[in-house]
């Protein structure tokens, strides 16, 4: 690459926020709602899509493959037709991608090849290229378990009983039984270990009941019956990971930020910011305007197993670093496959802004220390630049490298952090 790499000044802050904030949708939800939209008996429309990196490479890979995606305004449009290869599909940095459209390809006729970002080729995909082998279905990966790899499709797909390590990641999980309604003989889905992030497979699961799939739960894993997909038009859910960094503002500056139609039944696992934030000394309460969250004089340390809400690690772990004590963050081995080693790039930045921080294998513990200016890199990953202006908020002179990784998922982030830290966006009633 050449030219010069952007960097970022981030505001700090040393009065109150007081903000409403409206949120784009849910990027976990737009990505399901795709793939189960282009494997439907008929044509769907998708409300409030997330419009961002990942999800737009997922539209992408998708019409590669056949599938009719058109907008109309805001809206999307998906059409599916018959699945068919040739097809290079290009997922990004994008775990959905990688995951949930391979078995997608797989019922399509001809080969399709997955390839990404340099990053990409580093994310492990071992579990979700054996539980396509043992499938039926024919993949070459040149014995990596990583992308790139080939998906070699026949128009149909064997399923029956599989066993999965989805272990690394959940998205293993999604992304076979996303599909499987449409293998000949459904999928019966075991799981050789553990599996992270179980709020995002309980979004798999309500989504497809929702599109009338027969899926049910197992000794140790789910069924799903083969039968048709129906076609569902929905509105997408804003996207409550995206919400921690605002959220989150509050208890630094002591402030307060309501977000916007926070949904009141949800499998997001931004759900759990609600108790999270509550522990680490926060007053959350719903409103007529959504989930407002009051910051106190303090933020109290966080001891916690984070292997369900993955996501939202990089933002608490950066409050973390401000809080008034030692926090322990454990079950979160899995993040190291992350966009990039989140274990590793926390470290690496807390402890510049002043922090001490111990690495464990599956975690970290976090002691605060004396702030101090520095500059942090985004790794690549748009939720190290949601720390990094979290911390810029508090400490002096933070900057960040390559800003524009937000793209991946809230694209005008830098201006959504303006807007919070302006004149109130809105004054709440
Ligand atoms: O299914 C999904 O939409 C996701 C599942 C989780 O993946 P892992 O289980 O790999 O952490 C999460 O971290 C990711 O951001 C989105
Ligand atoms: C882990 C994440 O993304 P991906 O879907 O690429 O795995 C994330 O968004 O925090």
């Amino acid at each position: 690459m050449t030219g010069m790499v952007e960097v970022w000044a981030t505001p700090a802050r040393s009065t109150p926020v007081d903000a409403v904030v409206t949120l784009p949708g849910s990027k976990s939800i737009t990505a399901r709602a795709l793939v189960l939209a282009a494997v439907a008996e008929g044509p769907s429309r998708l409300v409030r899509p997330l419009r961002a990196r990942d999800t737009d490479l997922m539209a992408a890979g998708l019409r590669a493959l056949g599938v009719g995606i058109t907008e109309d305004g805001d809206d999307w449009l998906v059409a599916p037709g018959e699945l068919r290869g040739p097809a290079e599909v290009d997922a990004g940095l994008a775990g959905t991608v990688l995951r949930f459209l391979p078995p997608v390809a797989a019922l399509a006729t001809g080969p399709v090849r997955l390839d990404g970002d340099a990053r990409l080729r580093e994310r492990p995909n071992a579990g979700l290229i054996a539980g396509l082998r043992a499938a039926g279905v024919e993949v070459d990966d040149g014995g990596r378990g990583r992308a790139p790899f080939t998906v070699h499709g026949t128009g149909s797909v064997r399923g029956g009983a599989v066993t999965v390590d989805a272990s690394e990641s959940s998205q293993v999980v999604s992304g076979l039984l996303l599909a499987a309604a449409r293998f000949d003989e459904g999928l019966d889905l075991a799981l050789a270990g553990t599996v992270p992030s179980m709020p995002h497979v309980e979004m798999t699961v309500r989504a497809l009941t929702e599109h009338g799939v027969t899926v049910v739960p197992t000794e140790r894993g789910w069924r799903v019956s083969p039968g048709p997909v129906a076609a569902v038009d929905r509105v997408v859910e804003p996207d409550l990971s995206n919400a921690a960094p605002f959220l989150a503002a509050a208890l630094v500056t002591g402030g307060r930020v309501s977000v916007r139609d926070w949904p009141t039944d949800t499998t997001q696992p931004g759900a759990h910011l609600d108790r999270l934030l509550t522990a680490m000394g926060a007053q959350v309460v719903r409103t007529s305007d959504g989930l407002q969250v009051v910051g106190g004089t303090r933020i109290a340390p966080l001891e916690a197993d984070l292997g369900e809400v993955g996501e939202l690690t990089p933002v608490l772990a950066a409050l973390c670093a401000l809080a008034d004590g030692t926090s322990r963050l454990t079950g979160i081995a899995h993040l190291r496959g992350h966009e990039t080693d989140r274990l590793q790039a926390l470290d690496e930045v807390l402890t510049a802004v002043g922090a001490r921080v111990q690495q464990l294998p599956d975690g970290l513990v976090i002691t605060p220390g004396p702030r101090r200016p520095a500059r942090l890199d985004s790794y690549a990953d748009h939720r190290m630049v949601h720390a990094a202006a979290l911390l810029g908020l508090a400490v002096d002179g933070v900057e960040v490298t390559d800003p524009g990784a937000v793209t991946k998922t809230l694209p005008d982030f830098r201006e959504r952090w303006a807007g919070l830290l302006g004149e109130p966006v809105e004054v709440p009633a």
